[in-house]
């Protein structure tokens, strides 16, 4: 009687639950990870055989299905459950976010503990997950979704795969998992009748066994998603298998159920969150459901009692070499460890081997489960949260983070590997998820292990991301590095909109629905104020544009090939929304807070003084490194030599020290040392002539792929053909490839490490001011000032290593320096009441002299600066009088220094107008001439607000040379000056 009792129940509980409408109480939606989603726990043990849950939703026809499906996004269509009832098919919508838990049951198709019944209450079917085992209270509801190609199965590999090869059997079993259909029979039972729940047959629960489907179309639509996903080869493997038959439960005239679900694009990470959840009311787990098992220590158990993971038949054991030796002692490597001493180092390195490598198959089970103990070699005392931990790359044995280090310096596994060093991770890297690239999967997981790698790891795109900028690039460090630093950048921006806004992948950030919501989160991201318009980090707020721009065309392009054409277009209309929205939302701000930022900054120039004073004490160390190098070949020695050549080398060339720091040996050893051809020769003066035979060149990657020379003194060649001997005998490593490298690792010297160290050595009055850009800024300063033609800009421009463009706007300082060294001339004669005297002249043709020199520097305008709008947006010019002032000094400083024969004179400087090298030349005349002087007069006695529209009038009415830029430049600068000159005279 009470046995019949025990089996009605499970049937009535459900029949009550499906007519209430309501869930057990025992149940809890938790936020598992971005790879899962949520998922279903039990809060309350759950006994077998018991009523776990209806997976509640709409009922709906075949038709509608089809139908509902074509509009449904990828999402909603995971919520789709078909099921053959009464010889048709029938389906369950649950994509409606309600408070249902039935829908957020996820796949296991290892050990599930639920299985899917049908069920008929008031004649109608209705589909409920029922416990097949006991379930413990916190553990995470499962079923076997059926046998189909279920992205995140292909996503984390088996744990077989990630220790030994798989065998033959192991290989068709995969093969099966990739066939592409769940197949289903269900057996409908009625609550009137009798069955009994506690009966577990494959055939009471559907999906329970994959058949031969004939059911052509829905068998399409699995196609349509898994092309996109999966490789050629992994199809051909799925077509291979679907021919061969299956496991046989099923007869070929049984329908598949399929449980439309579809390739979610971010789902692989294989560690849990501890993010909160909010929307739907979901709990929010702060610690991870991923626990460390502790050591067992209560009064039943010991806490020498420990199990362990038998690698071959997975289960937990006591005592783990007993075992091996009495169940698996005919295992190859199990039967060699016993070949040795009992008491032998050997044997007990094999047995340990086997022990880890058998916990971690458990841990990564776990991993990928999401949910469950991990077991570490050096158990805690109290569970602890798996994100501490970490594998140990060699030995696979789990090791708190902050000790791995140690261990992995003595882990016997390493065998002859170099112990990693610096940034370089040694934890084991996730299992890589199918269709990732691998070296971008390893830069992932190198990162710091945070809230960010996490969400990088568990986000597709944003991994697309990575490898869309690893395939655009030449292998090297520093390209990992900004890969790493984009998809950081972005899963930052993610974690931001996830906090604040409803979006919650990489892919709602680029539909052009959540646009404000992006909008939203980015600002928040970048820190932006709204009262002063600005950013507290502008550059992030314009890369992250950048990023989402690329991450739409990805998934665009993605969403082409997999034919979902909504999601294409959506990402389309994503990106036409960006062209003509981000500009006014967050770029025009960003950009102005960066500009901003520039204005008033103080441009400090290298003094002639100082650069001499470092050239020679390079000079000397050199020659006293070379002698050592050659007397005592060793590391030191070695470095000592290679730092001082270096600098020297980027001194001399004014190159991007990146740069010259990353030559290469070979590049230098096959520089090419033809003598010039004779009929360039002929072109060239006594003088270049020597030039061009006195120096090697040698062409080394610049940025952007750029070539960029470099020109070495025969003092320079020496010290770096002695580099290149000594190399061997100095510990450089045989790999190393840089010329300049670092005795004992793969890296280089850095040219900026050893700019400040001789900086501060050689006695420089400011060695703050010697790095490596400020010399480029110096040589284009000194370019302008000393009035280069056009073309021999051209060439000053390549030989830096950047076009002319950006030679112009960066490098000179423009109008700045042309305010100093020329348009203060204009100043000091207007001072002087001398304006007349610029009738018929060119700037360049006023002379200075020493006591007008003395009037400009007295003035004062800060304060009343206008800014001018045309300024914004083109020129860079900056008008602060004490700046100027600072800067006119030392470009005169400068310019002395860099050439003895070079003096401010109206030779020297020739007739090109500011801003604009190489035009005609602009003088001044009768008309422009007096317009000044109307200005002037105009200001004087009008001009109450500098800044205010009457001005714009008044520069308007001028003719029309002086409309160009440079001349409203130096309009600006006049006006400040006048309104100096005003507060002065009302004083
Ligand atoms: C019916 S829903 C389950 C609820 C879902 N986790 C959520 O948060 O909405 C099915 C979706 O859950 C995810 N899912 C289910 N089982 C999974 C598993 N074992 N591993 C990873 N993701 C899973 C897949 O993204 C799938 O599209």
């Amino acid at each position: 009687m009470s046995k019949r009792r025990l089996r009605l129940r499970p049937e009535a509980e459900a029949a009550h639950f499906i007519l209430s409408g309501s869930d057990k109480t025992c149940l809890k939606a938790q936020w598992i990870n971005d790879y899962k989603g949520r998922g279903v726990f039990a809060s309350e043990p759950i006994e077998k055989g018991s009523f776990v849950v209806e997976y509640r939703g709409e009922l709906i026809s075949e038709h509608e299905r089809d139908k509902r499906q074509k509009k449904y996004t990828e999402k909603q269509t995971a919520f789709l459950f078909d099921f053959k009832w009464k010889n048709s098919t029938w389906c369950i919508d649950a994509s409606r976010e309600d408070d249902s838990l039935g829908r957020l049951v996820n796949d296991d198709h290892k050990y599930p503990n639920c299985k899917m019944k049908q069920l008929a209450v008031q004649d109608k079917p209705h589909l409920c997950l029922f416990a097949i085992e006991n379930i413990q209270a916190e553990s995470e509801i499962t079923y076997d979704y059926g046998e189909s190609m279920w992205p995140w199965r292909a996503l984390t590999p088996s744990v077989e795969t990630l220790s030994q090869p798989p065998t033959d059997q192991e290989a068709r079993q995969k093969s099966r998992v990739l066939t592409f259909h769940q197949t289903a029979t269900s057996e409908q039972i009625s609550t009137d009748e009798f069955s009994d729940c506690t009966d577990y047959e494959d055939k009471d629960y559907f999906p329970d066994s994959c058949g031969s489907s004939s059911d052509t179309s829905l068998h399409s639509v699995d196609m349509k998603i898994t092309e996109s996903v999966v490789p050629q080869n992994t199809l051909n493997d799925m077509a291979l298998e679907t021919a061969s038959g299956h496991s046989g439960k099923i007869t070929s005239s049984e329908k598949p159920t399929t449980f439309n679900l579809s390739l979610r694009s971010s789902s692989h990470s294989t560690s849990v969150t501890s993010r909160s959840f909010d929307s739907s009311g979901v709990t929010s787990p702060k610690n991870s459901s991923i626990k460390v098992l502790p050591l067992p220590n209560t009064e039943r158990q010991s806490k020498y009692n420990k199990k362990q993971y038998c690698l071959y038949c997975k289960k937990a054991i006591a005592k783990l070499a007993r075992h091996l030796e009495s169940a698996h002692g005919n295992v190859p490597e199990v039967a060699s460890a016993f070949s040795y001493d009992k008491r032998s180092c050997k044997r007990r390195d094999l047995l340990r081997s086997i022990k880890k490598r058998g916990n971690f198959n458990h841990n990564a089970t776990v991993a990928t489960s999401g949910a469950g103990e991990m077991v570490a070699c050096r158990r805690p005392t109290t569970a602890t949260g798996s994100e501490d931990y970490r594998h140990c790359k060699f030995c696979q044995g789990l090791y708190a983070r902050n000790c791995l280090w140690r261990h992995v310096r003595r882990c016997p596994q390493r065998f002859n590997e170099e112990a990693p060093s610096g940034q370089r991770r040694m934890h084991l890297q996730l299992p890589k998820p199918d269709q990732v690239h691998e070296a971008v999967w390893k830069i992932a997981c190198e990162m710091n292990q945070d809230d960010i790698s996490f969400v990088v790891t568990s986000e597709r795109d944003i991994l697309s991301l990575g490898e869309s900028l690893y395939n655009g690039r030449k292998p090297n460090e520093k390209r990992n590095d900004y890969i790493r630093q984009k998809m950081r950048e972005i899963a930052r921006l993610l974690i931001t909109a996830r906090a604040m806004t409803p979006l919650k992948s990489t892919e709602d950030l680029v539909m052009p629905t959540n646009f404000p919501h992006v909008i939203q989160a980015v600002r928040a991201v970048a820190g932006y104020e709204q009262e002063s318009n600005s950013y507290k980090t502008p550059s992030l707020a314009l890369k992250l544009g950048h990023s989402l721009a690329k991450v739409a065309s990805i998934v665009q392009c993605k969403a082409i090939i997999a034919n979902r054409y909504d999601v294409a277009e959506s990402a389309k209309q994503f990106a036409t929304l960006y062209e003509k929205k981000w500009s006014e939302s967050i770029s025009a701000a960003a950009l102005g807070t960066l500009q901003q930022a520039k204005w008033n900054k103080p441009q400090i120039l290298p003094f002639t003084q100082d650069v001499s004073l470092l050239h020679t004490f390079l000079a000397t160390k050199s020659a006293m490194y070379m002698k050592d190098l050659e007397e005592k070949p060793n590391s030191t020695t070695f470095g000592n030599l290679a730092q001082v050549t270096l600098t020297q080398v980027v001194l001399f060339n004014r190159k991007r020290q990146g740069e010259v720091s990353k030559m290469e040996l070979q590049v230098f050893t096959s520089r090419n040392r033809t003598e010039l051809n004779p009929d360039i020769m002929i072109g060239l003066t006594e003088f270049e002539r020597k030039l061009a035979k006195h120096f090697d060149r040698v062409e080394i990657r610049g940025k952007r792929s750029r070539m960029v020379p470099v020109l070495l003194t025969p003092d320079m060649i020496t010290a770096m053909e002695l580099l290149a001997k000594a190399r061997s005998e100095c510990q450089v490593h045989t790999e190393n490839v840089y010329l300049f490298a670092r005795p004992g690792v793969l890296s280089h010297y850095r040219g900026s490490d050893c700019f400040r160290k001789y900086a501060n050595k050689c006695g420089a009055k400011y060695p703050e001011a010697l790095t490596s850009t400020r010399l480029r800024k110096q040589v284009a300063t000194l370019s302008t000032v000393l009035n280069l033609k056009e073309n021999e800009m051209d060439q000053l421009a390549t030989f830096l290593g950047h076009d002319i463009r950006v030679h112009r706007e960066f490098y000179r300082l423009p109008e700045s320096t042309l305010q100093l060294a020329k348009v203060s001339k204009l100043l000091i004669a207007m001072e002087k009441g001398k304006l007349s005297d610029l009738q018929g002249k060119g700037l360049d043709d006023i002379v200075i002299n020493p006591d007008d020199e003395a009037v400009t520097s007295d003035d004062d305008s800060s304060g009343e600066t206008i800014t001018d709008p045309q300024q914004h947006k083109g020129s860079r010019t900056k008008n602060s009088g004490n700046q100027s002032h600072t800067l006119y000094s030392a470009s005169l400083d400068n310019m002395e220094g860099a050439s003895a024969s070079t003096t401010l004179d109206s030779k020297n400087i020739s007739n090109t107008a500011p801003g604009k090298a190489g035009k005609a030349r602009c003088k001044w005349t009768d008309d422009e001439v007096k317009a000044v002087e109307r200005h002037l007069l105009h200001f004087i006695t009008s001009c109450k607000v500098p800044g205010k529209k009457e001005c714009d009038s008044c520069i308007q009415a001028e003719p029309a040379a002086l409309k160009d830029r440079d001349w409203v430049a130096i309009k600006y600068y006049i006006h400040n000056r006048i309104v100096a000159l005003k507060r002065k005279m009302n004083k």
